[in-house]
């Protein structure tokens, strides 16, 4: 047996512990052979493939970053305005491969479920840090995104305590803000911004002043996909060629400059991009990628194809590829995690506290100083 491993979209902590547990478990639960494509759907395209034995997966575990590369624009439906889909294929069965495993977002499960229709059997691993794949309640990569932001903030803090001032930490997450939301409240953020929530930048001036008067600062967690009511999200630049072309960024600089307009106090802010994105994966998400990886392995040895591994009430399992293509999973706007930010007076950005059990709560404690 013959078998492709291939990471597409954007790369993510987590990426190699998934390639070298699939390719460890197909070599020696059925002494597979297993081929690395290189950059994703490019090495399809450009005929780019190595061998991946024990010793190329040795070390890898704890590696950030994919050792077999990525591409964030390669499909074989759409290549320059051409489809070349049939030519992988083709190249795909000269390398004699009966499947391949990929491990990618929305956009490189949608690709490989159409290429499917080519007889190769599928088998798709979620990636993406900001968590927000249809159908599992986690992804890899996910973990060491929010310990990194978590561990900004605590920095921040600091020194945001010291000069007295409003600190802005920028995270990633285009219309999902999981990251935002869990570093947040992780590190102890006073305001939480998250795409699904659209800000009013009076009412985060009035925390600011509130705490300008007693804690004497304020610390401000926003996810770059966050836009005021009624106003857009702040794109930092597009990208030629890429399926979506807007890559955000720049939030937390709008709101300083309207910050300062309405404080005394200073604001600065933090963007902290792919940093997040870099970087060895926490325990959680080396072990979520093992359990992904050995998950796929299995569905590869038994045939079932055309399906992504997941995780489903805190058990690995599986769902047709066809059911995540394409798909988001936004913060419920009934999350318990909202609730629990509200209950100890984190503010969403918006005017009031709209949970009523919240407010009376919020006006009955007294919050001692420096908290
Ligand atoms: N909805 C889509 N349909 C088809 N291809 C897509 C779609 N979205 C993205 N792609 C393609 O999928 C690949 C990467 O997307 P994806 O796996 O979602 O990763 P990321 O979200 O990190 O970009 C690229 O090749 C991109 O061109
Ligand atoms: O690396 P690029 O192309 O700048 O893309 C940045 C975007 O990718 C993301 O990191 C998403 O990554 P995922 O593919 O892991 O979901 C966004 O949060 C960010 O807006
Ligand atoms: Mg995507």
């Amino acid at each position: 047996m013959r078998i492709g491993i291939l990471t597409g979209g954007g790369d993510c902590p987590g990426l190699n512990a998934v390639i070298r547990a699939v390719t460890k478990a197909l070599i020696k639960t059925c002494g597979a052979e297993v081929i690395g494509i290189e950059d994703g759907y490019l090495g399809l395209i450009e005929q780019r493939v190595r061998p991946l034995d024990l010793r190329a997966v040795a070390g890898i575990l704890t590696r950030g970053g994919t050792i077999l590369g990525t591409h964030n624009a390669a499909n074989p439906f759409n290549w320059q305005g051409r489809d070349v889909s049939a030519q992988c294929a083709e190249f795909a069965r000269s390398q004699g491969l009966q499947a391949i495993v990929v491990i990618g977002g929305d956009g490189t499960m949608a690709i490989s479920h159409k290429f499917s229709q080519y007889g190769i059997g599928m088998v798709g691993v979620p990636k993406t840090i900001d968590n927000d794949l249809l159908h599992t309640e986690r992804t890899f990569g996910f973990d060491t995104a929010v310990a990194v932001v978590a561990d900004a903030l605590d920095r921040l803090q600091t020194t945001a305590q010291s000069h007295h001032r409003v600190m802005l930490v920028e995270t990633m997450g285009r219309y999902a803000g999981w990251i935002a939301l869990e570093a947040g409240l992780a590190g102890g953020a006073d305001v939480i911004l998250l795409p699904e929530v659209p800000y009013d930048i009076d009412a985060i001036a009035e925390v600011c002043r509130r705490r300008e008067a007693r804690q004497r600062f304020t610390l401000i967690c926003v996810a770059e996909g966050a836009a005021p009511a009624g106003g857009s999200m702040t794109v930092a630049s597009t990208v030629e060629g890429s399926h979506d072309p807007v890559r955000l960024g720049g939030v937390a600089n709008v709101l300083k400059l309207a910050l300062e307009q309405r404080l005394t106090s200073e604001v600065r802010a933090t963007i902290l991009g792919h940093i997040q994105r870099g970087g060895t994966p926490t325990p959680f998400d080396r072990v979520l990628a093992t359990q992904f990886g050995v998950h796929a392995a299995e569905l590869v040895r038994a045939g079932q194809f055309n399906r992504l591994v997941v995780l489903r009430e805190g058990r690995i399992a599986s769902v047709p590829l066809a059911d995540v293509a394409g798909g988001i999973r936004t913060v419920p706007l009934d999350h318990p995690l909202l609730t629990v930010a509200r209950s100890i007076g984190v503010s969403l950005g918006v005017a009031g506290v709209p949970d009523v059990t919240a407010q009376r709560v919020a006006a009955a404690v007294d919050e001692p100083a420096g908290e």
